[in-house]
């Protein structure tokens, strides 16, 4: 008998747009999926091989690099955040799209940011803000928020944040202007490269209909 392939789905905003692709893959949850008072983590599909587990958007990642799940959806913005050498990310599945970008209070005058050594900035991408901050020569302070960011420059946690941006309007709610953007993101299709080689008919075939899926 083949081992069960697990699929981790992350639970925010991507599920909604996730789902209707995994379908046209042929894989649909069970009933108990769907119940919000559920409390059960990993779900049964109409494929008796392949079970799926719901984590946050971060865990996705984390548990297909570790094997712990064999496949996975998740933002590019969390791939290359973790840069994780055992994740494969062979399929970009044209749905959640947003970009990474700095954004600062409205009305302060923008500072030359070239001419600064050092910068304080609230987020939950340190690693992508160093990268992109050293790419210029200038040290990253990072406070580390799981959300919310965008109240760190009026409460002085720092004066400026690195975050997700998509309509804009959660800036403007909380009076600040994008004065970068440092990447765009969509969501990837993620398989673990052991899995991949050990497990080739089960995901070769299942990556191939996600393809497929994207351009249908
Ligand atoms: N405004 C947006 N528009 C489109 N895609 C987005 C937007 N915000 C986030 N995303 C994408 O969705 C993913 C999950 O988003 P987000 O981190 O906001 O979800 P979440 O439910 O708050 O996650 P968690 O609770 O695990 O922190 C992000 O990694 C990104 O790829
Ligand atoms: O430019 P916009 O269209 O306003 O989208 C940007 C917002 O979307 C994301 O948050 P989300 O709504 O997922 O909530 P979160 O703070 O719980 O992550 C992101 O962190 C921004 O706050």
């Amino acid at each position: 008998m083949t081992a069960p392939l697990i699929i981790a789905l992350p639970k925010g905003r991507i599920l909604d747009e996730a789902l209707p692709l995994l379908a046209k893959v042929g894989i649909e949850p069970d009933a108990e999926f769907h119940d919000k008072k559920s409390r059960a983590l990993r779900f049964a599909t109409n494929r008796p091989d392949t079970s799926i587990i719901r984590v946050r958007a971060f865990d996705v990642a984390t548990f297909v690099a570790h094997g712990a799940a064999q496949i996975g959806i998740v933002g590019s913005d969390v791939i290359e955040e973790f840069g994780y050498s055992e994740l494969y990310a062979p399929v970009d599945l044209d749905i959640g799209h947003c970009r990474l970008s700095v954004a600062e209070p409205v009305g302060l005058d923008a500072e030359n940011e070239a001419a600064l050594s050092h910068v304080r900035v609230a987020t939950k991408y340190p690693s992508l803000t160093r990268r992109h901050y050293e790419a210029q020569g200038i040290q990253a302070e990072c406070v580390k928020l799981n959300g919310a960011m965008e109240l760190a420059p009026s409460l002085g946690l720092s004066r400026r944040i690195v975050d997700l941006v998509s309509s804009g309007a959660t800036l403007k709610a909380n009076g600040l202007v994008e004065t970068s953007v440092i990447m765009q993101i969509s969501a990837r299709l993620v398989v673990n490269r052991a899995a991949f080689k050990m497990r080739a008919s089960q995901l070769v075939p299942l990556v191939e209909a996600f393809r497929s899926a994207v351009r249908a």
